[in-house]
Order: structure tokens, then C-alpha cells, then sequence
């Protein structure tokens, strides 16, 4: 059950206080300090009666429950809060409260409790009165995003979780380090009057109504979280309560579990003996701390099976690990926000260099920790205020300076509530009221609300109708209700305006987002039924290729490009007929046209029409071709080789770029793995994140794309076209069945088929060489391998060859190159049959 980690760290945070205020309380009473005795007392009781439910297996929700809303729990706050008053507190109690008071873990607990007191749902600037009936042009959406990032696994830390995380094991460290630690911390801030409000702001007499936020509490080791909203358990704590949470797992980071069975692993007593665990999913860290707090040694001291723990070390490169991830976390988080982000980022960085074994650095490291998260601090109360609203994008200037609010619950969340969001400036709008998961339509709008987000569809005044990027099918995924569609055109984010932009950047702004986006949208108008253009009849004149013959044996270097067609249709095509058919000036080549529509009987070997069989049964008849020379103008067309594995497709590409580099180039891949030293970003590889190829995965990016060694790697249509518009030619090998992604009137590809010779052949021919089977497995060929290779290659000639412009036998490997060479000199500089629907204009 998630709950019970979370509940072993308050009960023995609970334990710790108990005895804490046990020892307090009796030198309280020996020097007259006049505390409640009792409440020492009651303490114990709970901590036992507690301990005796976990042996009873009382339900965890229901025990979390009352423990969270006992009265003695707001008792025990408020004497933490007045330990300080206290005439001689004991060492313990002094420690704990220096720990309560430190800056950077009051900043980080405030900045935590604001994100957690965020009321998620999203509050939409008025409707205006006044919105026309029928102005459907452009569509507002107002997306409230949840505590997720977008494209993030499940599970995954936040990077809140992460600096949270961080900052409670560098106390850790820290603490190791004591007077000189605490002098320098002391003089990087000490305690704020804000953090002082904060423990004091603990209400006495009755117990709080504490806010009702979701309550999601999480390991401090793996930040595994668990929400405990499911079992009635919508409520979480107050900022101390949280502070006594994070106390205790500084201490609990000396404990961890490894299975699921709670068993600590370094006493190996299981949980119900030791129930200490921390995390019942096992977060996998082992390097631990030895701590010389006496809190701890006392700690040790209270459980005889805690006392056989050895002492633990703490491992500095997995703190500088940590610590990197949360910098990396950090900063892919804000990459494109303002110069403040950067200087967070760039005091992370500061932070994770500094981390060494000198107690010093280390102090000026925490110091600088301390700035990082009042930063993060004021950037939440950025967010918060209104006037950041206005802007154009809700991240684009942080608060500075301190900042710990100190701001009772309400009022930050009053705040928030009042905030609007983030909005157009051209327009407004009117509220409306709408139950869950109903899609409420309204005369001038439509409003939805979900459970995962609500949003808003808004009519505004028509903008540019220029083309956009269309990121709809991701966005679809996540409305449920439909608010975008496949098709619309994204015209702004957060005000931002994303035309030009490209889908990854969009992305990239919508992870970094939090809170409302706001998207401005041209819904996608349905396409006429028609596909056929208004503008295109002009030309009139029509061949008509041949799609599935059968095998050719014809010579090594076959060119297959000469269409078995006739003209259908009886009105010749002329010049005129040329530009606006959108030829653009290239030369065609008219055949003579035929005075009637052809029949099939006029089929046969040199004049043909004949069904065009695509795979699936009601496939296209024909595909109708024309004569199209390249213009010296025009992009150089794509160059797809596609043959079975092991053909030697690689080889030859790889043989031509090399031979001359300035006119041919491969596209850069995609790859989630990170940049080696001496690689540059968009050189060897463009360095993404897994959640920037995922979208370009779900948007069919990629031409193909694979994993290797837990890394993703994928060939993307906007690499190849970048090569293509550098002027060069761009030579890709391609599976066959992915051949339709880039068989289009923007590529206009030439596609080779590279056959193998005979099995005998490529048995003299290949004697040395390696097989790459599935590209990364290296071996010799086998005798077997020719064969398949030959029936492979047959295979695919036979189901694809309609595609083949040009077939080449790879037998002897000098002269296969020289081949390429011919066919693709061929296919720049010649006219060529290609499909007409690639002269086709483009759709208005
Ligand atoms: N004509 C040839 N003569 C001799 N060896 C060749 C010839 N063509 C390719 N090879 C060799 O055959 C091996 C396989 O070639 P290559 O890796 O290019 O295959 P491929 O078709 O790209 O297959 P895969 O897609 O599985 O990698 C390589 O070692 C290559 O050097």
C-alpha cells in the first residue's frame, strides 16, 4: 500500500518529536520552564498506538486519516513552534529547530506548499458580450494543464519533487559539517522573518481546517509518489507539518528498502519489525549518510534493531548525480523563458560544480541552493500575481529576490484564484458555469470541463489565415472532448504567436507551460469531396503508368521509368495549360493524345492502361503519370534506396557521400541519447528529448525510427528536407513500406532498387564482408544469408516494384557505385514519369 511509507515517516518523525519534547519538556520541568507534561506523554501514547494499528493491519488511508486530523498532531506543531521560547533547550531540540528554520528548506517547503495549494482549476477570463453568432474563424482553447508535464512517463519526478529531494539530501550533507555549515548558512540568509511568520503562523486552539488540495506525497529518495486522494484523503497538512515530513526524511535517507517487502537492507529486518522503510517501490539509491546528528545517534539509540545499523556513507558522486539531473531537469524545464531562467540555470550549474569534499565549497554550494530555490520561489509567486498574467508568455519573467511568502494559505490561494489567465489581447470573454465532463454548448461558445483539465472553446475575430503548423493529433489526445481536431491550424500559444514555428518548438513552449494554456486555433474546415482542384482540369492531357507487371530481368541497370500509357483524353495539352496547371515552368514532355478515352482491350506491351493494384482490395486502378524534366531551379529530387537487408544499400549510399560530399548528404537523425564530447547538436545528430521524439513519433515524423541501447533514434521528413533545400542531394534508404510518407510532389523522390546477383555471386562477392543484420548485429554472411537475401529481394520486387524507377544489380561493388552514380545523374537531369497529382497546386 503507497501509504504506509508515508505514514512510517511521520510516525517516527512523530517518534523523534515525541521523545524530543520528552526530554524538552522534563528539562523544562527542571529548570522551571513550566511545559505541558503531559503532552510528552500523550505523544508517546500516539506513537505506540499508532505502531499497534500497523501490527493490526488497520487500513492505512483510514489510519493516515485520523492521524493527520488528531488534535494532539496541532498540539505537537505548536510546541514546535514554541521550542524556541523554550529558556535552555536541549541539543536535540536546537538542532531540530535549526533544521525547521534553514532558509532554503523553509523556501523549498513554501515554494512546495504553493505548488501543492495551486487550485488546478482554471479560472477563464469573462466572455465578452458582444461576440458575433457566426464568427467561426478562429477558435480560442484554454487548456488547464495538471501537475504532470506533458509527454511525461508516468511516475516521473517533477522537478520540484527533484529539488526537493536535492535540497533534503545536501542538508544531509550539510549537517555532516555543522558550526562551519551553519555560520555560512547563517550568513546567506538565517531566518527570514517570512520563515519565522511561517512556523508561528501555526493557528492554536482548534484544529486547522486545513486547505483541500490534492495531497501528493512522495519518497525522498526515488520521489516515487503516491496520491492520496483516492481513499478520501484530499487534504494534506500545513507548511510545518510538511517541514516535520522533510525533517524526517533527511534523517529516514539512512534507511532504505530494495523490495517490495519493506526489508531494510542493511539490517535486513523486514518492515513490520523495522518499520522504517521509506519506499515500498524501492528507489534503487544506495549511497546513504552518516550523519553525526545527535538527533540521529539518539535515533539509533531509541530501537535496539536500528542500533546494528552500520554507519553509512554518503557517496558524493551520487549527490553530484542528483544534482545534475535536477539542473538537467531545471533547465530543460525553462529553456526558453527569460534571462532569469538562465540564471537559475546557470546557479544550479554553479551548485553542481561546487559540490566537492571541501566542507567550505560545500557550505557556499548549499548557499548558493538556498538562492536557487528562492528563485524557483519567486517564480511560483510570479505566477501567482496577476500582472505576470498579462504577459505574453506566463513563465516569461521570474520574481526576484525573497520570498518566502509567508502568506497564510488562504491568501495565496485567494491570489491564484483571482489571477486570470493567460489571454489573447484581442479579446475577451463571459464565464460560464458547466458540469463535469458535459460539453456545455452556449450560442457564442462552447465550454468543457473535464476531469483531467478543463477548457474552453471561444469565437474571437478572425486573424491571418496563413498556414500553420497543425499539431493536432497530439493536442487531440488530450482533449477528450474534442476541442481540437485534427487539421487545425495552431495559430497561437499563450498569446505567443507560433506561426512559422516548428511543431517540436510548439511542443517544447507546451512542456515548459504550466497552468492555462490558452491555444488559438483555425478549426479545420472539412476538405471538399472533390479532391480534385478547382484550378487543375486545365490540364488536359493524361498518361497513365502501369503500376504491377511483373518481375523484370532485364539488365543490371533497368530504368523502369517509362510509363506503359496512352493520353486520355482528347483536347492537347498546351502551354498555357502548363503554368496553370502549376507545372511552373518545367518542360513537359506531351505525348500524342489518343482521340478516345482508352479501353482495356488497347492494352498491351508498349500502349497500356491497366489496374494499378495498391495492397488492400479496393485499391486505385491507375496512377496517372506525366513527363516532368527537373528545372535547374528546382530542389534536387530525393534519392530513396530501398533492397532487402544485406543487399549492400548502406554501402553504396555511404560510397557515394563519401566520394563527394558536396553533392550528396544522408539527413541527420534524431537521437534521445546525449551529445558525446566533440559532437555537435544538428552535425552528427540532433540531440532531442524523449518527449520531443515522442511527439515527432505521434505526429509521424519520422521516416523510420528504432531503439538502440535504451536510446531512440529516427529519420525525420525535416531532415531530409533540410538537405534538399541546402541544394544538395539527399540519398536515404528507406523500407519499402514506408515509401508512401515520402512519395510526394515536395520530394519528388527517385526511388533505386538495389538488387542482389545470384546466391553464387554473392557468394564470391561477399566473402569478407560483415552482415549488419537488423544494423547492429555484426557477422560474416552465412550461405543461408544469400538465399534469403535473393528471396527477400524478390519478395519485395514483386509487392513493390511499381514504385522502382530504376533497379540496380549490387554485384560487383565498383561498378553498383558507378551505377548509382549514372541513375541518379539520370534522374536530376532527365525527364522523368512521375504521378501528376504531383503537379497538382496546393490546396487553397
Ligand atoms: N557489391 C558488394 N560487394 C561486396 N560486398 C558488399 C557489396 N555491397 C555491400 N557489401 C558488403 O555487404 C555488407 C552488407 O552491406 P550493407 O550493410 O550496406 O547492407 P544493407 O543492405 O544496408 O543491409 P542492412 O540494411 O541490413 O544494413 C557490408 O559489409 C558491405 O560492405
Amino acid at each position: 500500500m503507497q501509504i504506509v511509507p508515508w505514514y512510517f515517516q511521520h510516525l517516527f518523525v512523530l517518534q523523534d518529536c515525541s521523545d524530543l519534547m520528552n526530554r524538552d519538556v522534563c528539562h523544562a520541568a527542571i529548570n522551571g520552564g513550566g511545559t505541558n507534561v503531559g503532552l510528552a506523554q500523550i505523544l508517546a501514547e500516539v506513537v505506540e498506538e499508532v505502531r499497534l494499528s500497523v501490527d493490526r493491519d488497520i487500513n492505512g488511508a483510514d489510519l493516515l486519516y485520523s492521524l493527520i486530523s488528531a488534535p494532539w498532531l496541532y498540539s505537537l506543531l505548536r510546541v514546535m513552534a514554541s521550542v524556541r521560547g523554550l529558556a535552555a533547550p536541549s541539543s536535540e531540540a536546537q538542532e531540530l529547530y535549526i533544521l525547521l528554520k534553514y532558509p532554503h528548506i523553509q523556501a523549498l517547503l513554501s515554494a512546495h506548499d504553493s505548488v501543492a495549494q495551486k487550485d488546478y482549476g482554471p479560472v477563464l477570463p469573462p466572455l465578452p458580450d458582444n461576440l458575433p453568432y457566426n464568427e467561426e474563424a478562429i477558435r480560442i482553447v484554454c487548456l488547464v494543464k495538471n501537475k504532470q508535464p506533458l509527454c511525461v512517463k508516468e511516475g516521473k519526478p517533477s522537478y520540484w519533487n527533484s529539488l526537493r529531494r536535492l535540497t533534503v539530501e545536501k542538508l544531509a550533507l550539510a549537517r555532516r559539517f555543522g558550526s562551519v555549515e551553519q555560520s555560512l548558512l547563517g550568513s546567506a540568509g538565517g531566518l527570514s522573518s517570512s520563515s519565522t511568520a511561517l512556523l508561528s503562523s501555526i493557528p492554536s486552539g482548534q484544529p486547522h481546517s486545513l486547505p483541500r488540495y490534492q495531497s501528493t506525497m512522495s519518497c525522498d529518495l526515488c520521489c516515487q509518489t503516491a496520491h492520496l486522494s483516492g481513499g478520501g484523503l484530499n487534504l494534506s497538512a500545513p507548511a510545518v507539518y510538511d517541514s516535520v515530513v522533510m525533517d524526517n526524511c533527511t534523517d529516514g535517507v539512512e534507511t532504505l528498502v530494495e523490495d517490495q517487502h519493506h526489508t531494510c537492507t542493511a539490517c535486513t529486518t523486514s518492515s513490520l519489525a523495522y518499520p522504517r522503510s521509506c519506499c515500498p517501490l524501492g528507489c534503487g539509491l544506495h549511497s546513504q549518510t552518516a550523519l553525526s546528528s545527535p538527533l540521529l545517534q539518539r535515533h539509533h539509540s531509541i530501537d535496539a534493531t536500528r542500533s546494528s545499523h552500520p554507519a553509512l556513507v554518503f557517496t558524493k558522486q551520487h549527490s553530484l548525480d542528483e544534482l545534475r539531473s535536477t539542473v538537467h531537469t531545471v533547465a530543460s524545464s525553462m529553456d526558453q523563458s527569460t534571462s532569469d531562467a538562465r540564471d537559475l540555470r546557470q546557479k544550479m550549474a554553479e551548485v553542481t560544480e561546487k559540490m566537492t569534499d571541501n566542507v567550505e565549497e560545500n557550505a557556499q554550494a548549499l548557499s548558493l541552493l538556498v538562492k536557487v530555490v528562492d528563485k524557483l520561489q519567486g517564480l511560483i509567486i510570479a505566477s501567482k500575481s496577476p500582472e505576470v498574467t498579462s504577459r505574453p508568455q506566463h513563465v516569461s519573467k521570474m520574481a526576484s529576490g525573497p520570498n518566502l511568502p509567508g502568506q497564510p494559505v488562504a491568501s495565496a490561494k485567494q491570489s491564484f484564484r483571482n489571477a486570470p489567465c493567460v489571454s489573447s489581447s484581442s479579446s475577451s470573454s463571459s464565464s460560464l458555469n458547466c458540469s463535469m465532463d458535459v460539453p456545455y454548448v452556449a450560442p457564442q461558445c462552447n465550454y468543457y470541463k473535464t476531469s483531467s483539465c478543463q477548457t474552453r472553446n471561444r469565437l474571437v475575430t478572425p486573424g491571418s489565415k496563413t498556414k500553420q503548423t497543425s499539431l493536432s493529433n497530439s493536442l487531440t489526445a488530450s482533449t477528450p472532448n474534442g476541442l481540437l481536431h485534427p487539421g487545425d491550424k495552431l495559430v497561437e500559444v499563450n498569446g505567443q504567436k507560433v506561426r512559422g514555428l516548428q511543431p517540436e518548438r510548439v511542443i517544447q513552449m507546451l512542456v515548459q507551460s504550466q497552468g492555462n494554456i490558452l491555444f488559438k486555433v483555425i478549426p479545420n474546415t472539412p476538405q471538399p469531396t472533390n479532391s480534385q482542384p478547382a484550378a487543375w482540369p486545365s490540364v488536359k492531357e493524361t498518361c497513365w503508368r502501369l503500376l504491377t507487371r511483373g518481375t523484370s530481368d532485364g539488365g543490371k541497370l533497368e530504368n523502369s521509368t517509362v510509363p506503359h500509357c496512352v493520353v486520355a483524353s482528347s483536347l492537347p495539352l498546351t502551354s498555357s495549360d502548363i503554368s496553370k496547371g502549376s507545372c511552373g515552368g518545367h518542360n513537359l514532355t506531351r505525348l500524342t493524345p489518343a482521340s478516345h478515352p482508352v479501353r482495356e482491350e488497347e492494352i498491351d506491351e508498349n500502349k497500356c492502361i491497366e489496374t494499378v493494384s495498391e495492397e488492400g482490395e479496393n485499391a486505385t486502378l491507375y496512377e496517372e503519370v506525366l513527363h516532368y524534366q527537373r528545372h535547374i531551379d528546382d530542389p534536387p529530387r530525393l534519392i530513396v534506396l530501398i533492397g532487402p537487408s544485406g543487399v549492400g544499400v548502406n554501402e553504396l549510399r555511404r560510397r557515394l557521400i563519401k566520394i563527394n560530399p558536396n553533392t550528396y548528404q544522408g539527413p541527420i537523425s534524431h537521437t534521445t541519447r546525449s551529445q558525446k564530447m566533440g559532437e555537435k547538436n544538428g552535425r552528427e545528430y540532433h540531440f532531442v528529448t524523449k518527449e520531443v521524439f515522442a511527439y515527432m513519433v505521434v505526429n509521424h515524423k519520422f521516416l523510420e525510427y528504432g531503439e538502440h541501447n535504451g536510446h531512440m533514434y529516427g529519420t525525420s521528413l525535416d531532415s531530409v528536407q533540410d538537405v534538399l533545400d541546402n541544394g544538395k542531394i539527399c540519398v536515404i534508404d528507406l523500407e519499402p513500406h514506408c515509401v508512401h510518407l515520402v512519395r510526394n510532389k515536395k520530394l519528388k523522390p527517385y526511388i533505386i532498387f538495389v538488387r542482389p546477383p545470384s546466391p553464387a555471386r554473392m557468394r564470391q562477392t561477399r566473402k569478407d564482408p560483415h552482415f549488419l543484420a537488423n544494423r547492429y548485429i555484426k557477422r560474416y554472411f552465412y550461405d543461408k544469408d544469400f538465399e534469403e537475401i535473393e528471396e527477400a529481394s524478390r519478395t519485395m520486387e514483386a509487392k513493390y516494384r511499381q514504385y522502382f524507377d530504376c533497379v540496380i544489380v549490387n554485384d560487383d561493388l565498383q561498378d553498383s557505385c558507378m551505377d548509382l552514380f549514372t541513375a541518379i545523374q539520370h534522374a536530376q537531369e532527365e525527364p522523368q514519369w512521375i504521378p501528376t497529382s504531383w503537379f497538382a497546386p496546393d490546396h487553397p
